[in-house]
């Protein structure tokens, strides 16, 4: 599979996990991490499978390397239609914004016609744990469900096939 990994961090959290998620995936797959300030929307495709990691900062605001991003989808509205991805949130829920920031990615991903997957993961810095942990179980059990449903797509055009 062909994933690539879009983060938004502020102080780098976001980016190790990023960092880590490449390390976890690359053995079985095509993977690339990007920065969101990077991010070009041509660049965008339906061939890939998006990861987007993105923290919050100030009181439920983006973090910093999210902003551009923002400000592009916002500025030039592209049909996002047929791209898929995944979030995952960092955050701290001793804040009553708690994971604030990465909502507001997905609310424009979404918006413009890109479609979630999977669970939504989160990662709480209140309770000590490190997000790189919860980033890779949570990516562990993505990545089991986008094979299952490979898999029953693949039993399906199998079933349509003998049918025909
Ligand atoms: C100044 C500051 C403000 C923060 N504001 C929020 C917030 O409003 N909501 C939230 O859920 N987390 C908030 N956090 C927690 C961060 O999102 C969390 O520490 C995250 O792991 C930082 O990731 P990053 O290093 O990739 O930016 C804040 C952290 C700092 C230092």
């Amino acid at each position: 599979m062909n994933f690539v990994i879009l983060y938004g961090t502020e102080s780098g959290n976001a980016e190790t996990v990023a960092d880590d998620l490449v390390d976890e995936l690359s053995a079985d797959n095509d993977v690339q991490s990007i920065d969101m300030t990077d991010v070009e929307l041509d660049t965008l495709t339906a061939d890939a499978f998006y990861l987007v990691v993105c923290s919050t900062h100030g009181d439920g605001g983006l973090p910093a390397s999210a902003v551009p991003f923002a400000e592009v989808l916002d500025a030039e509205q592209p049909d996002l239609t047929g791209i898929r991805y995944a979030m995952f949130g960092l955050g701290d829920s001793s804040y009553e914004t708690y994971s604030r920031g990465s909502e507001r990615i997905d609310e424009r991903l979404t918006a413009l016609g890109a479609t979630r997957v999977g669970d939504y993961g989160r990662h709480d810095a209140s309770d000590g744990s490190l997000p790189n942990d919860t980033a890779l179980e949570w990516v562990r059990n993505l990545v089991a469900g986008l094979d299952a449903d490979a898999d029953a797509d693949a039993d399906l055009d199998d079933v349509a096939a003998v049918a025909r």
